[in-house]
């Protein structure tokens, strides 16, 4: 399926100017977008088919994979990764206007990511004040515009300073300049979402449970299927089952089409040595600004 519709609903992590709005305005400039307060709401959402696409983080630079995606990904829904985004991520110190000279602050808000990307700059600079989570890191930024009367802080991006009239107080304060997201575009059908821009390499996710049976180097088995074929993995990640200590999926990322002749063959052999796959599909990168 190519391009976007225009009719097409989308959901992210709201409120506006949160990092998943970006993204999502990257891919679906002239769509409806529909925020929610939740990354599984936002799932959920897509595959009750209340939208037609759900805007969601899935791996930070700094910070690793968004285990709550990936988990609701492998457990809860069976969707497809129609295209990838990648994002630079700045983050900013963001006050009241009215509180822009005070001495310190009662409190620290944003989402659990930010905090931890900006790990080092809040431990030099504001060690004694408390950081509270929030949902994210524009509802962060647009509750501490509405509270004047608290010296309180947000961090978020330059946007939400924007738009909830917020002064930056620090800018850049994430720990490591390399800072970027991936975020997935996820449907309930498998295709490809195909708008201008995109890179060229073609990727595919692929969510690997071993055989039951515990033997010795499955894992060597499962990446000698990729490696004789020479078939190029981007990441490879363990994560837990849930089914007992031990008991682990792979998430892996192919640079290859899973219609491929060599990835066909791929699948077949992970089958064939029993292993169950849950493929998420094919699909492009755009780069974000
Ligand atoms: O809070 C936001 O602004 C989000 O869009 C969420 C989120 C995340 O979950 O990773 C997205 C990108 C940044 O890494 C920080 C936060």
């Amino acid at each position: 399926m190519a391009g976007e519709n225009l009719k097409d609903r989308i959901s992210y992590l709201g409120p506006e100017a949160s990092f998943t709005h970006l993204a999502a305005v990257r891919i679906f400039p002239e769509s409806t977008l529909v925020p929610f307060a939740t990354i599984p709401e936002c799932i959920e959402a897509v595959a009750e088919g209340r939208v037609d696409y759900a805007v969601v983080p899935i791996e930070n630079a700094l910070e690793g994979s968004v285990s709550l995606t990936v988990d609701y990904l492998f457990h809860e829904a069976q969707l497809y990764v129609t295209a990838e985004v990648l994002s630079p991520i700045g983050q900013h110190f963001l006050v009241h206007p009215e509180n822009a000279e005070a001495e310190s602050f009662e409190a620290i808000y944003s989402h659990p990511q930010a905090l931890a990307q900006s790990h080092k700059f809040l431990f030099y600079t504001y060690r004694n004040t408390p950081l509270e989570q929030y949902s994210s890191t524009s509802a962060a930024a647009k509750m501490v515009s509405e509270l004047p009367e608290r010296p309180i802080a947000a961090i978020g991006n330059e946007f939400a300073a924007h738009k909830y009239g917020l002064t930056i107080l620090h800018r850049d304060i994430h720990d490591f300049h390399f800072n970027h997201t991936r975020f997935f575009v996820l449907s309930k059908t498998n295709h490809k979402l195909e708008i201008a821009g995109h890179e060229n390499e073609i990727k595919t996710t692929l969510m690997i449970s071993p055989p039951k049976d515990d033997r010795s180097g499955v894992l060597h088995q499962i990446l000698s299927v990729f490696a004789w074929r020479q078939l190029n993995l981007s990441k490879i990640e363990s994560r837990p089952l849930k089914t007992g200590l031990g008991d682990y999926f792979f998430i892996v990322d192919v640079l290859e089409d899973e219609n491929a002749t060599m990835m066909r063959g791929a699948l077949e052999e992970l089958a064939a040595i029993g292993c169950e796959v849950k493929t998420l599909g094919s699909y492009y990168m755009y780069k974000n600004s």
